[in-house]
């Protein structure tokens, strides 16, 4: 363990994915009225054992007493330090089909610390139009677009075939994150991060819980 990691132990990436579920929570909390927040009632709200709520929040150094309650507002300040909101990362996307329009439009993810700024494509009916504010480049100027706004976040939403050859594309552009939504495994080297994102993996929890209860029925 690095003195680092001593001081700041790495927290599991269950615990990580819950972050945005406290955040998203206690942001849409009256600040006015709720000054302070027990883990009991995050734990209430959101359906989660208060055990974990308590250890999530233990883990990112938050202050505050569990059961009595965490101030409020620093609380909130101390998840987005923790998850790096405060400095809004700028991402690029690469495929503007169906998923990738969806995307576009969403503006939520700003509220997560990402913002889209372009669209690229290389469908020339697509190319030269905007979705909700954000142009759309042919993929040849990529890698000068990315370049010159320092573009650290790819999203991959092309089809599945070109995934990897878009994955390279963004990596000779400086990107540092890739999110891919293809069902492509890609290569990269060292250093980079890839978060594959599958609706089909959640869809296989629902279908198996649905097929459990259909037997116990018969
Ligand atoms: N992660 C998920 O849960 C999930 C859900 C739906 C779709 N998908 C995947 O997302 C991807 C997109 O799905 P879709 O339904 O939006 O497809 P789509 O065919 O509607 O869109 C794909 C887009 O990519 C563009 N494209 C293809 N090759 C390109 C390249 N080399 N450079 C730039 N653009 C390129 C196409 O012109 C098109 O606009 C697919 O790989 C699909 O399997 C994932």
């Amino acid at each position: 363990m690095t003195d680092n990691e001593k001081i700041n132990p790495p927290i599991s990436i269950q615990t990580l994915k819950r972050l945005p579920l406290y955040l998203g929570y206690l942001k849409s909390l009256d600040k006015d009225e709720i000054k302070i927040i027990s883990s009991p009632i995050i734990a209430k709200a959101l359906n989660l054992n208060e055990v974990q709520v308590r250890k999530d929040l233990a883990s990112i150094k938050s202050g505050g007493r569990p059961k009595t309650g965490y101030l409020l507002e620093k609380l909130i300040i101390s998840l987005e330090e923790y998850l790096g909101y405060g400095n809004m990362n700028e991402a690029v996307l690469v495929g503007v089909g169906c998923l990738g329009c969806s995307l576009l439009k969403y503006n939520g993810f700003e509220n997560y610390g990402m913002k889209i700024l372009v669209g690229f494509d290389v469908d020339e009916s697509v190319i030269g139009t905007e979705i909700n504010g954000k142009r759309i480049f042919p993929i040849s100027k990529l890698k000068d677009l990315c370049q010159r706004l320092h573009i650290n976040i790819g999203i991959i939403t092309v089809t599945g075939e070109s995934a990897q050859e878009v994955c390279d594309l963004l990596l000779e552009a400086g990107i540092q994150a890739i999110w891919n939504f293809t069902s492509i495994q890609l290569n990269v080297p060292d250093g980079i991060i890839v978060q594959n994102e599958n609706i089909a993996s959640s869809l296989a929890v629902l279908s198996k819980h649905l097929k459990k209860k259909s037997k116990v029925r018969k």
